[in-house]
C-alpha cells in the first residue's frame, strides 16, 4: 500500500475495507451482471462480469464533510454513488477543487474528514489487506540520489516478503521496471533540485513502479499525468491503463485534462462539479449525454475540454444551450445534474451497484500479504539512507561542516581550563 500520512477515522460510518478476491472455485458459478450497460471498448467483459478474481469497489450515498472554520460544516462530496470493476479504468474528472482527490482518498480509506455512506469491497464492508491496493499520490516522493533501478529494488526488498529470495525480488523489480518502459533509464539517477535526472514523466512511472511491486488488485492514481505534456501523458497513461497492465486490476484515476487519445483509454467516467455527480457512466457515452442535454461538443474540440469548460463555475461565462440561448454556469450545472439523476446512466449505475453487492456471498477475504520483517526493513533502510547520504555531497559536507563548527565552539569553552576550582570559577565569570 502506498505510503500514507494519515489513516481513516470513520468509525461512525458504514465504510470499511478489506481485501477480497473472488474465490476461484465459485468463479464459474457466478451469475453475470444482468444490467444492460454500454460495453466498454477496453474491458474484457465475460457475460457482464469483466474480470475474475479482482476487486469490485462500490460506493453509495457518499458524503464527505469538513469544517468551514466558522463553527459550521461544508460538504465536499455530496451523495456520490458509483462503482469500479476489475479490468476497467475509472477516470474521475472535474474542475480544480471539485473533490477528485477527496473521492480517491475516501475510496482508498485515507480520509480524515467526516464521511458517511457505504463503501464496499466485493460487496462487503471490509478492510483492504496489505498488498491488495496501492495509491500513487500526486507528488513524487523519491530519493533523488538513487538510480531508477535502486529505487525500485530497495522498495521491492522492503515490500516483498522474506520468503522470496533476493533474486526473485530483483526479478520482480526488473519486470516492473520493464512494464513501465523504464529499462533504458535503469541506471540513471532520479535527480531533483539542482541535479538533472530522469524526466517528469519517468519520475511518475518510477512512483507507479514502486507502488505496483506487490501486484495490487486495486490501484488508485491521483493525477498521474500532472505536469506532463500531452505526448508524455499519453505515454504514461497508455502504459498504466494498457490492456496488459489493467488485466485483472481495478484502476481508479483522477485526471485533469486528458487529451482525446488519453480519454479514449478510459472505460468509465465520473464527472464531478463542486462535489456533485454531473455524469457517471461509460466514458464514450459522455459526449452523447452532453449533446442530449443541449451542450454538444463543438466539432474538433477535445470532449474532455468541453466537459470541463461547461461545468467549471470558477470563471463566469455563460454557456450556449442549443437553441435555448446562453445560460449562467450555475444553471447549466444544475441542468446537467438533474438530467443525470433522471437518465438511464444513473439507473444503470444503481443497478450495477446492486448487482455487484448481490454477488458478495461467494467472496472470501483475501489474506494480508507478507512484507519484509522488521529487522530486514531496518537493515535495508539503513543501507538506503547510507547510499543516499554518501551521494548527496552538499547535505553530507554541510552537516560535517556544522558538526566541526559546533565541536570547535564547545571546545573553546574548555580550552586551557585547568583543574582547580578557582580556574573554573574564573572561566565561569
Ligand atoms: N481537510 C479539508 N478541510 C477543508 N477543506 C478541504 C479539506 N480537504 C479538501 N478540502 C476542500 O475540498 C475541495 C476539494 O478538494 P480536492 O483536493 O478533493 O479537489 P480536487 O478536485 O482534487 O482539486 P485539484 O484538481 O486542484 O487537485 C477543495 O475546495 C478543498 O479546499
Amino acid at each position: 500500500m502506498a505510503s500514507s500520512s494519515f489513516r481513516p477515522s470513520v468509525s461512525d460510518s458504514e465504510i470499511g475495507y478489506g481485501s477480497a478476491s473472488l474465490q476461484s472455485h465459485r468463479r464459474e458459478t457466478r451469475k453475470p451482471l444482468e444490467v444492460e450497460s454500454v460495453p466498454s471498448p477496453n474491458s474484457r467483459e465475460v457475460g457482464g462480469v469483466s474480470e475474475e478474481g479482482g476487486v469490485y469497489l462500490t460506493w453509495e450515498n457518499l458524503w464527505v464533510t469538513v469544517s468551514n472554520g466558522k463553527g459550521g460544516s461544508r460538504s465536499i462530496l455530496q451523495d456520490l454513488t458509483g462503482y469500479a470493476r476489475p479490468g476497467e479504468v475509472l477516470a474521475i474528472m472535474g474542475p480544480s477543487g471539485c473533490g477528485k482527490s477527496t473521492l480517491l482518498d475516501a475510496l482508498a480509506g485515507r480520509l480524515e474528514a467526516n464521511q458517511s455512506g457505504s463503501i464496499l469491497v466485493n460487496g462487503r464492508k471490509q478492510t483492504l489487506a496489505y498488498g491488495t491496493s496501492a495509491y500513487v499520490t500526486q507528488d513524487d516522493t523519491l530519493l533523488t540520489t538513487l538510480t531508477v533501478g535502486e529505487a525500485v529494488y530497495y522498495s521491492a526488498q522492503l515490500q516483498l516478503p522474506d520468503s522470496m529470495s533476493k533474486q526473485e525480488k530483483k526479478e520482480r523489480a526488473d519486470m516492473t521496471i520493464k512494464e513501465m518502459g523504464l529499462q533504458d533509464s535503469i541506471n540513471t539517477r532520479i535527480g531533483g533540485w539542482g541535479v538533472k535526472g530522469i524526466s517528469g514523466g519517468q519520475k511518475r512511472r518510477v512512483s507507479i513502479c514502486v507502488e505496483i511491486l506487490t501486484h495490487p488488485k486495486l490501484l488508485f492514481l491521483d493525477e498521474p499525468t500532472s505536469g506532463l505534456d500531452s505526448a508524455a501523458s499519453y505515454y504514461v497513461m497508455s502504459r498504466i491503463v494498457g490492456p496488459d497492465f489493467r488485466h485483472g486490476r481495478t484502476i481508479i484515476t483522477s485526471i485533469h485534462q486528458p487529451s482525446s487519445e488519453v480519454f479514449a483509454l478510459f472505460d468509465n467516467l465520473c464527472l464531478l462539479s463542486s462535489g456533485r455527480t454531473v455524469y457517471f457512466g461509460p466514458a464514450r457515452a459522455a459526449n452523447e449525454f452532453f449533446s442530449r442535454n443541449g451542450f454538444p461538443c463543438p466539432t474538433l474540440q477535445n470532449p474532455s475540454d468541453h466537459f470541463l469548460k461547461t461545468i467549471n463555475k470558477d470563471f463566469e461565462e455563460d454557456i450556449e444551450q442549443g437553441l435555448g440561448g446562453k445560460k449562467p454556469k450555475e444553471e447549466v450545472i444544475d441542468i446537467l445534474i438533474t438530467a443525470y439523476k433522471s437518465s438511464g446512466s444513473w439507473q444503470q449505475v444503481q443497478a450495477q451497484v446492486t448487482e455487484i453487492c448481490k454477488q458478495e456471498g461467494d467472496q472470501a477475504l483475501q489474506k494480508s500479504r507478507d512484507h519484509a520483517s522488521f529487522v530486514n526493513q531496518c537493515l535495508i533502510l539503513t543501507k538506503r539512507s547510507y547510499v543516499n547520504m554518501s551521494r548527496d555531497l552538499g547535505y553530507y559536507w554541510m552537516r560535517l561542516g556544522v558538526y566541526i563548527m559546533v565541536s570547535f565552539a564547545l571546545g573553546t569553552i574548555f580550552y586551557d581550563l585547568g583543574f582547580s576550582n578557582s580556574s573554573i570559577q574564573v572561566r565561569d565569570s
